[in-house]
């Protein structure tokens, strides 16, 4: 009998088949409430694969047969990594593969914001060009300017690299570490958050969403930033308070500001955020290439593989729970 796993994202089909060689596949797609028949197979299973699926101790109650979560996401967010841990249960990730893909996404939203390039192709395509543009359309610059990143890890260097690089921007960065790398090959700076706040014209939030990181940025953040910033979030909507970002909008406090991620994702409809002008909005899009997310799915289905085969699953997570294992087997 081959072992149980869940699959609750739809992958491409060839990477379906891969995993149809090892493991008998009991398919789901993520919902709010998951129903009944997920529990039922989730309680045989020895894997789970997909994203964003909240892995915590009351799901872990009806999982005996645990062995592996796999995210197809670099965020790990949906995890209780600590109390995973405690079960003996390996977790993984999909580091690296998608770190280019998505400094170009937010890279993009930074220039999109910037220079409102959506509003100026709704106001081409509504039939507004009429005559020579005025000031009121003008965007402002990135060039030169002064750009602050919240989180230096591999995607905020990525997007640090195109802006030293490309447009000779200026890298303030806010860490709980040091970046050498940053700091030699980019002149970039580890100064405090505050420092960053109210020295940067760009501020882009890129550190995971955690416990310490959770509503980092609110009322007083918003307060301390330029007039004339833009704020950019491609980490997670939890990292932001949302409605003191509206406030900071609306009462001018702050610029403009790009967002690929949300508090709640989808974002509703009926959001107040969705009707302040100076916001350019992407569906969290940050990795969505169809190259790299196959990338991230081949990765995912690696872990997987690796995992429950005996093997060290090639981005692994927690790697603790080998390291017991092997301690209580000598
Ligand atoms: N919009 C999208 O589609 C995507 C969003 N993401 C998001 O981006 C995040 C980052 O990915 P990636 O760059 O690969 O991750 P990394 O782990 O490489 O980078 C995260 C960085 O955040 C820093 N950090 C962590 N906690 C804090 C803190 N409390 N205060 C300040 N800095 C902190 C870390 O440095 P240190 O430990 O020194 O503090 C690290 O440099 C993911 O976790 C995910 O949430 C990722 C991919 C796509
Ligand atoms: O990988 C992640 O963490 C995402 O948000 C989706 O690419």
């Amino acid at each position: 009998m081959k072992p149980e796993v869940i699959l609750y994202k739809p992958i491409p089909g060839d990477l379906v088949q891969r995993l149809e060689t090892h493991f008998e596949i009991r398919h789901h797609l993520l919902a709010r409430e998951m129903p009944p028949e997920f529990y039922k197979d989730l309680s045989r299973s020895e894997g789970i694969i997909g994203s964003k699926l909240k892995v915590d101790s009351h799901l872990l109650d009806q999982a005996p047969n645990l062995k592996i979560v796999v995210n197809t996401s670099v965020g790990y967010d949906n995890f209780d990594v600590e109390e995973l841990t405690k079960r003996g249960i390996m977790a993984t990730n999909t580091p690296d593969v998608l770190t280019d893909t998505v400094a170009d996404t937010i890279f993009g939203l930074l220039l999109a914001t910037a220079r409102r390039i959506p509003e100026m192709h709704h106001y081409v395509r509504s039939g507004q060009w009429n005559e020579n543009i005025g000031e009121e359309l003008y965007g402002v610059d990135v060039h030169h300017k002064v750009l602050g990143i919240i989180g230096m890890g591999r995607i905020g260097t990525a997007v640090a690299e195109r802006a030293h690089h490309g447009f000779k921007m200026e890298i303030l960065y806010h860490n709980r570490s040091n970046s050498p790398y940053a700091e030699e090959s980019l002149q970039a700076q580890n100064v405090s958050l505050e420092k960053l706040l109210q020295e940067s014209d760009f501020v882009l939030v890129m550190a995971p969403l955690s416990d310490e990181t959770y509503k980092l940025i609110g009322e007083k953040e918003f307060q301390l930033m330029k007039k004339s910033a833009i704020f950019i979030n491609g980490s997670r909507g939890e990292v932001v308070d949302e409605k003191a970002l509206i406030y900071a909008l609306k009462s001018n406090e702050i610029l403009a500001a790009g967002l690929d991620v949300y508090e709640k994702e989808p974002i509703p409809k009926e959001s107040p955020l969705l009707k302040v002008k100076n916001v350019v909005t992407l569906p969290h899009i940050g990795s969505a290439t169809s190259e790299t997310r196959y990338q991230m799915f081949r990765l995912g289905v690696d872990n997987l593989i690796k995992g429950l085969n005996g093997e060290i699953p090639p981005t692994l997570i927690n790697p603790e729970v080998l390291t017991k294992k092997r301690e209580e087997s000598n």
